[in-house]
């Protein structure tokens, strides 16, 4: 059996203290046999969390990265630079980003490229908006964004998190999720072939300590992006827990 992977997006939260805290907190409260754990501060802790992530296996994640190597391109940071800072991991084309930033399928293709390029493992988020769902449109959505988010090649991680579940408390149904996790399983490997079929997805959207260890057994699940429930570690290492026994 795969292990599972629970990926914690801090979004814009957490100062030197708290930072600090919370992953002692998350790392000395490991269940045994865990699943792989990832970590997404802001980019201005992540030097800080290199240090102290270092002695254990806990993973560190960036929020975003430019699809440029340098430049001239101001508030930005490239996929070298998080490279070279000891992170592993980049969250790609998050809902939020594409809504406040404008964020294309096509840039957030290339920031993949960047990002594999530079050795970091690509987590790039995809989602039907409310209306879609309501509408019956989803799959067509996700099947473009799929189309245009994910570069040849990608052997990265693809998070499905329905932007009406995002931050809202509710999570997507039992049935909805697995609905769709297969809808994207078969659209991988229509898309990628052979090597669509080991592509690890991601469920996102109010996963919580309460609902954790029902979503994460569903087929083709292979963990969880974690927003508000992962500043907290009591239930970031609940869903941890769960995705260790799912
Ligand atoms: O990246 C994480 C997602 O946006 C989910 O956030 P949430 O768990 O607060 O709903």
């Amino acid at each position: 059996m795969t292990r599972q992977i629970i990926v914690g997006n801090w979004k814009m939260n957490g100062l030197s203290r708290d930072s600090q805290e919370l992953v002692k907190a998350i790392t000395s409260g490991l269940p045994a046999n865990s699943a792989d754990v990832v970590v997404c501060p802001p980019f201005t802790q992540l030097g800080l969390l290199t240090e102290a992530l270092k002695p254990t296996p806990v993973k560190l994640g960036a929020q975003d990265c430019h699809q440029e190597v340098s430049g001239a391109h101001t508030g930005d940071i490239s996929a070298p630079m998080l490279a070279d800072l000891g992170v592993s991991y980049v969250i790609l084309g998050h809902s939020e980003r594409r809504q406040e930033h404008g964020e294309l399928d096509e840039t957030v293709r290339e920031k993949a490229m960047a990002a594999a390029k530079a050795g970091l493992t690509p987590i790039v988020c995809i989602g039907e908006t409310e209306d879609q769902r309501e509408t019956g449109e989803h799959f067509d959505a996700l099947g473009w964004q799929i189309k245009g988010s994910l570069p040849d090649g990608f052997n990265g991680i693809l998070a499905y998190e329905p932007i009406w579940a995002i931050g809202t408390g509710l999570a997507a149904t039992t049935d909805q999720i697995a609905e769709t996790m297969k809808f994207l399983r078969e659209e991988l490997v229509r898309q990628f072939g052979e090597a669509g079929k080991v592509i690890k997805i991601l469920y996102g959207g109010s996963v919580n300590a309460g609902n954790a260890a029902t979503i994460l057994p569903i087929p083709e699940v292979a963990g969880a992006l974690v927003g508000g429930a992962s500043l907290k570690a009591d239930a970031f290492l609940s869903i941890v827990s769960a995705a260790s026994a799912a």
